[in-house]
């Protein structure tokens, strides 16, 4: 269904506009932030999705992410989607912060009661583009790319392997990159997908990474100081060893592991720059 809009807010010369709709693939309302850069007034612009973490919304990255001014210099425009369905009444959804609200994995359920609208990977790849394209002509279905954080870094990257040819590039900050090897992941394919841990494999970055076929360039950025890192839960060096055991040198991973940096929105908005350029390279090929 079409979107209602909630606010309009100047930033940057363009707009941040603050959207809801229901969404048939989640079952519900979702809301969500789209930035217009100033170039929309005039031209089609590219656009890059951002996919954020654990515990939010689409709004801690349209407003701690610092994504606005350079999307604005690089006439790009940003959608912030949500993190999860909301409101299903689903036993269990409101129970932990990893898991259930807040928490969708960008991925389709297949276990009950969670396929009742535990669908972001369909929400996000196909509904959330194809009503966002309809309605805002500005709007380059031709030209996407794709960036997250954390469990939406896990989003980006699984979601750019499985579609490389939907998205011009993709990028991650501090991504949950091998789930099936980490306690939030397991816990969340366990709920979400079952018992089957084969299943699990066709969710998992690292996992896809073994069998991508084709050129990529894939820029990551990690904090030493992240202790969701020291925890064992993000596990980068993983998808880079699968990277480099593939050998294909037209597959390109640049994991940069910045000194002393955390897990935070400091941490996202202090490289967001280098992931906007990194976008614009091939939605501006
Ligand atoms: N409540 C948790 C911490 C939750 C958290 O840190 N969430 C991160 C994403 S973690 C991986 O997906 C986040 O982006 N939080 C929002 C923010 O604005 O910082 C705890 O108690 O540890």
């Amino acid at each position: 269904m079409g979107f209602e809009t909630t606010a309009t807010i100047a930033s940057f010369g363009g707009k941040l506009v603050k959207l809801k709709h229901r969404a048939e693939s989640t079952s519900c309302d979702m809301s969500l932030n789209l930035y217009l850069p100033p170039q929309s007034n005039d031209q089609l612009v590219p656009v890059l999705f951002y996919l954020a973490g654990l515990t939010c919304t689409g709004d801690n990255g349209a407003e701690k992410g610092s994504f606005l001014r350079g999307a604005s210099k690089l006439g790009i425009a940003i959608v912030f989607p949500d993190t999860s369905p909301r409101g299903l009444d689903i036993q269990g959804e409101e129970d932990s912060w990893d898991f259930g609200t807040g928490a969708g994995f960008y991925l389709n359920a297949t276990k009950e009661p969670w396929t009742k609208g535990y669908n972001m990977y369909s929400y996000i790849t196909d509904e959330l583009p194809q009503t966002l394209f309809k309605e805002f002509s500005q709007l380059d279905g031709g030209r996407m790319s794709i960036t997250g954080h954390s469990m939406g870094g896990h989003g980006a990257l699984t979601i750019f392997l499985k579609n490389p040819s939907k998205y011009k590039s993709c990028s991650a900050f501090a991504p949950i990159a091998n789930p099936i090897n980490c306690p939030w992941g397991q816990k969340a394919f366990k709920g979400y997908l079952g018992d089957d841990q084969e299943l699990w494999k066709e969710h998992d970055a690292t996992e896809l990474v073994k069998k991508f076929k084709g050129p990529m360039d894939i820029l990551i950025d990690v904090g030493t100081g992240d202790n969701f890192y020291k925890q064992g839960q993000l596990l980068p060096e993983n998808f880079d060893r699968a990277v480099k055991d593939h050998g294909d040198p037209s597959m390109q991973v640049t994991i940069r592991m910045q000194p002393d940096y955390d897990h935070s929105y400091f941490f996202i908005s202090s490289f967001a720059d280098d992931h906007l350029e990194h976008a614009a390279k091939y939605l501006h090929a």
